[in-house]
C-alpha cells in the first residue's frame, strides 16, 4: 500500500478480494497499469486467516476446495500454496431428534445422514430432480431455461414441501439448503437453486448436488496449508503498490472518456473500472451518471445470505480418538454443521461450527461470550465434556462485517433472476463487473472468484 492521492491507470479495480486481484494479475500481465483499492486494511475479502493464541491460524471465511474448483487450484499452485485433505476419516455424526448416531460415509449413500428409509428413498429421487432440473438450467443464462418462469415463480421450500414429503427428507434437504447458502429454503428460488447446482462443475463435467455436500469428492475436499488467506496476500504480494488499503471506494464517475474512482484517501483516473465486490456492496457506491434501472433494481435484490463460523481450539483432535471425523449434521443448536479444522500435523484440535441463516441472524446481536457458551453447549452435546474446555475460541460473524455484510454469497428469491439477471454481468459503459457471483461454474466460491476475475480481464483487454 501507498499513500500517493491521485493516481492514472489503465484500469482501476474495486475490491481486493480474489475476483479483484486475479483481474489485476492478468491486467498487468497483458501490459496494462492497474490500481486496486481495497477497502480493509487486508486483502482476500471473504477469505480470511485468524491467528490463534497457540500460534497457528484457522479460516474464518472460504476454506474448502474441492473437484472441478481448477482455477483457485490453478492459482494456488502458481503462487506455491499447497493443500492438502480435509481430515475425514472415522465417521459423521448425525444428532436428530435428541439422539446421536456415528455412520461411516464411505457406502452408497456417502455422507448422507442415516434417517429412516422411507426418507433416504425420498431424498435420493428429490435429489435425482434436482440434478436433472439444474442439467436443463444454462450456467451463462439460467433465465433462458426452458422451464425458467415456473422455476423462478417458487421458492425452493414450496417445491421441497411439495417433493419432499416424508419428514425426514424434508430435514435432509433442509440441512443441505442451509449448509450451502446459509439460507432457508423460503428465501431461495427454486431457479436460483437449480443455477448454483448446475454451476457446482467445470465447462466439462456438470454440476451435481452432490459435488456441493460431499467432503470426499465434493466441495469440501481439501484445505490449503498455512489457510487459504495465503493465496490472497501471495496474489496481492506480486501486485506491489498496486493494491492500495484502507481505500472504501466512494463514487465512480465518468468524466470526459475516463472514469475518476474516489476512494477515502485516493483518487484514480482510468480508461476502465472493474467492480469485483459483492452485488449488495457494488450497490452502495455512487455512480455518475446513475447505472441503469436494470442493473441497480438487480443489486437491490441479491442480499447476502447469513453466516459465521465458531472455532473451538482444543490440546488435541480429542474426536478423533472417539472414531469420528469432526463432522456433525444436526437438527438442532446455533451450529448445525460441522468440520475437523485442524492443522495438518494436528498438533492441536480445532472444532469448526457453521453459523447459518435464522441462527446466525438470532446471534448476530449477541455479546462474543453469549455465542461462545451457546456453541460450546452444542459442541459438548455432539462431542462430550471435553468440548466444554477449549483453549481458545474464535469468532466471525459476516453479517456485521462493514464490506461483507454477510455470507457466503449473494442470493435470490423468486423472480429476479428471470426479470434481472441479464444485467449481472453486463458492462455499463466502461464499467464491467466481477466477483464470485458473476461467475459461470462455482458460483458462490474461491473458484467463482478467481473465474470471475480471469472473465474480467479478458474482457477489459477487448475493450481496451
Ligand atoms: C463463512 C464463509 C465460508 C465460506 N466457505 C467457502 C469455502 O469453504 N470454499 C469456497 O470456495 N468458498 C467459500 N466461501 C465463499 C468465498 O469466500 C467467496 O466466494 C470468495 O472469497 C469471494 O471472492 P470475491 O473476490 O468475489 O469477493 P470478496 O471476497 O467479497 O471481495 C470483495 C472485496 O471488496 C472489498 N470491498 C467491498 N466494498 C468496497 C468498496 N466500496 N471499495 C473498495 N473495496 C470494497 C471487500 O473488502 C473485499 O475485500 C465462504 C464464504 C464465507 C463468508
Amino acid at each position: 500500500a501507498t499513500t500517493a492521492t491521485s493516481r492514472d491507470v489503465d484500469v482501476v479495480i474495486v475490491g481486493g478480494g480474489l475476483a479483484g486481484l486475479t483481474a489485476a494479475r492478468d491486467l498487468v500481465a497483458a501490459g496494462k497499469t492497474v490500481t486496486v483499492l481495497e477497502a480493509r486494511d487486508r486483502v482476500g475479502g471473504r477469505v480470511l486467516n485468524l491467528a490463534l493464541a497457540n500460534g497457528g491460524v484457522t479460516e474464518g471465511g472460504g476454506e474448502f476446495i474441492g473437484p472441478t474448483q481448477d482455477r483457485i487450484k490453478a492459482l494456488a499452485d502458481s503462487l506455491g500454496v499447497a493443500t492438502f485433505p480435509t481430515y475425514n476419516t472415522g465417521k459423521n455424526l448425525l444428532y436428530k431428534d435428541g439422539k446421536k448416531t456415528p455412520y461411516a460415509t464411505d457406502g452408497l449413500l456417502g455422507s448422507v445422514p442415516p434417517v429412516d428409509a422411507a426418507g433416504l428413498a425420498n431424498a435420493a429421487i428429490v435429489q435425482a430432480s434436482l440434478d436433472d432440473m439444474a442439467k436443463q438450467v444454462p450456467v451463462d443464462a439460467p433465465w433462458t431455461a426452458a422451464k425458467a418462469d415456473e422455476w423462478d415463480r417458487q421458492t425452493f421450500e414450496s417445491w421441497l414441501r411439495a417433493n419432499a414429503v416424508i419428514p425426514s427428507a424434508k430435514f435432509l434437504l433442509d440441512v443441505a439448503c442451509t449448509s450451502i447458502f446459509s439460507a432457508e429454503p423460503r428465501e431461495l428460488s427454486l431457479l436460483f437453486v437449480l443455477f448454483y447446482i448446475a454451476a457446482a462443475g467445470n465447462e466439462t463435467t456438470p454440476g451435481t448436488l452432490e459435488r456441493l455436500t460431499e467432503t470426499a469428492n465434493g466441495a469440501q475436499e481439501q484445505r490449503f496449508v498455512g489457510g487459504s488467506q495465503q493465496v490472497p496476500i501471495k496474489l496481492a504480494a506480486t501486485l506491489g503498490d498496486r493494491v492500495v488499503l484502507k481505500a472504501p471506494v466512494r463514487t465512480v464517475a465518468r468524466s470526459g472518456g475516463k472514469y475518476v474512482v474516489t476512494a477515502d484517501g485516493i483518487t484514480v483516473t482510468a480508461k476502465r473500472v472493474v467492480v469485483a465486490v459483492p452485488p449488495p456492496l457494488a450497490a452502495r457506491i455512487t455512480y455518475d451518471p446513475l447505472l441503469p434501472a436494470a442493473r441497480d433494481q438487480l443489486t437491490q435484490r441479491l442480499p447476502m445470505a447469513s453466516v459465521g463460523k465458531a472455532i473451538a481450539i482444543y490440546d488435541t483432535p480429542f474426536w478423533r480418538a472417539d472414531g469420528l471425523n469432526g463432522q456433525v449434521v444436526s437438527d438442532t443448536g446455533v451450529v448445525s454443521s460441522t468440520f475437523d479444522n485442524s492443522p495438518p500435523d494436528a498438533s492441536y484440535g480445532a472444532l469448526m461450527g457453521f453459523i447459518e441463516a435464522d441462527e446466525a441472524r438470532a446471534y448476530d446481536a449477541a455479546s462474543e461470550a453469549e455465542v461462545r457458551a451457546a456453541v460450546l453447549k452444542d459442541y459438548v452435546t455432539y462431542f462430550g465434556e471435553k468440548a466444554a474446555s477449549p483453549t481458545s475460541f474464535v469468532l466471525q460473524r459476516w453479517n456485521n462485517e462493514a464490506y461483507t455484510r454477510g455470507g457466503p454469497v449473494s442470493i435470490a428469491a423468486p423472480g429476479v433472476l428471470t426479470q434481472y439477471g441479464p444485467a449481472l454481468r453486463a458492462p455499463v459503459g466502461g464499467i464491467h463487473w466481477a466477483g464470485t457471483e458473476t461467475s459461470l461454474h462455482w458460483m458462490g466460491f474461491m473458484d467463482g472468484a478467481v473465474r470471475s476475475g480471469e472473465r474480467v480481464a479478458k474482457e477489459v483487454l477487448a475493450a481496451l
